[in-house]
């Protein structure tokens, strides 16, 4: 059983908007990119995981407890970061940060001060007057300073600097490490690359493919034979692209990037 668990989900908004029968899983000490173009429906699923969204048909369960009904359980035992604080913009970086200790009645101090060193983020002052990427660092202190089993992440770089990216990307890996579940959307491919188990795309509400990277990549790779005028010949073209020569001829195996090979999905090529 998987700890996040979506089956059929849908919610319809009209005019061809909203979630069609989303489903997919995300396993125990998994990382899972959640990826799509804008408003393909990242944001409304998790939103759904996270209780702030009734289902209209489906299921949405986070360790066998419903997201809907069960929503303070979820949003107690959970990381959440997401997709904007606007809420939140006339309390100032520390208060928003003990408001959430509360609301969850649990932090670890000397976890939210390694992390507030970590992403050099100064908590004074309001919401409201911080940069976006200062609001974002805001974001990720409060979903990792309860040292939560589960994360779900919606952008959780966007805004941050290469510097932060680097530190958000080294961040998800000890997390992963420590056995954490998390489902991160993004429109990074090397974060998602460098963090992520699996991925699933998601175009206009539906889900296009749920698989492995390493999948990705197999099913994306191409091989071609090409005939050379002599052996030697041959021989020199493999070496120089990676071929293996068989007498005038050479196999040549090329693989595509992954940033190529999502925007295939992206596109509707697939
Ligand atoms: N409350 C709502 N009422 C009507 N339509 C909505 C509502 N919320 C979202 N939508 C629409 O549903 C679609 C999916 O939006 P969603 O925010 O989930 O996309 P997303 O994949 O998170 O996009 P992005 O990458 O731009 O953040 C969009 O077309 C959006 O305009």
């Amino acid at each position: 059983m998987g700890v996040i668990e979506i089956k059929h989900l849908t919610r319809d908004y009209g005019h061809g908007k909203g979630v069609f029968d989303i489903s997919f899983d995300v396993n125990r000490g998994e990382v899972f990119g959640f990826l799509g173009p804008n408003g393909a429906g990242k944001t409304t699923t998790i939103r759904h995981l996270v209780g702030f969204i009734k289902n209209q048909s489906g299921t949405c369960t986070i360790n066998g407890h419903d997201c809907w009904k069960e929503s303070a359980y979820i949003n107690k035992h959970l990381g959440y970061i997401p997709g904007e604080m606007a809420l939140f913009d006339d309390m100032t970086g520390h208060g928003f940060l003990s408001f959430m200790a509360r609301y969850r009645g649990r932090v670890d101090m000397r976890r939210q001060q390694e992390l507030i060193e970590l992403f050099e983020l100064n908590p004074q002052g309001k919401i409201k007057k911080m940069s976006k990427g200062m609001k974002q660092k805001l974001g990720i202190v409060s979903a990792f300073m309860h040292n939560p089993d589960i994360l779900i992440l919606d952008e959780p770089t966007s805004g941050l600097d290469p510097l932060m990216q680097k530190h958000f990307i080294e961040l998800i890996a000890k997390e992963k490490e420590k056995g954490k579940t998390i489902l991160l959307s993004s429109h990074i491919f090397e974060e998602v690359e460098r963090t992520c188990d699996r991925v699933g795309i998601i175009r206009q509400g539906k889900m296009v493919t749920v698989d492995s990277i390493e999948i990705l990549r197999k099913r994306h790779m191409h091989q071609y034979t090409v005939t050379l005028p002599s052996n030697q010949e041959a021989e020199a073209f493999a070496r120089d692209f990676d071929g293996i020569a068989e007498g005038n001829k050479v196999h040549v195996t090329s693989t595509s990037s992954l940033e190529h090979i999502f925007m295939d999905y992206y596109q509707g090529d697939q």
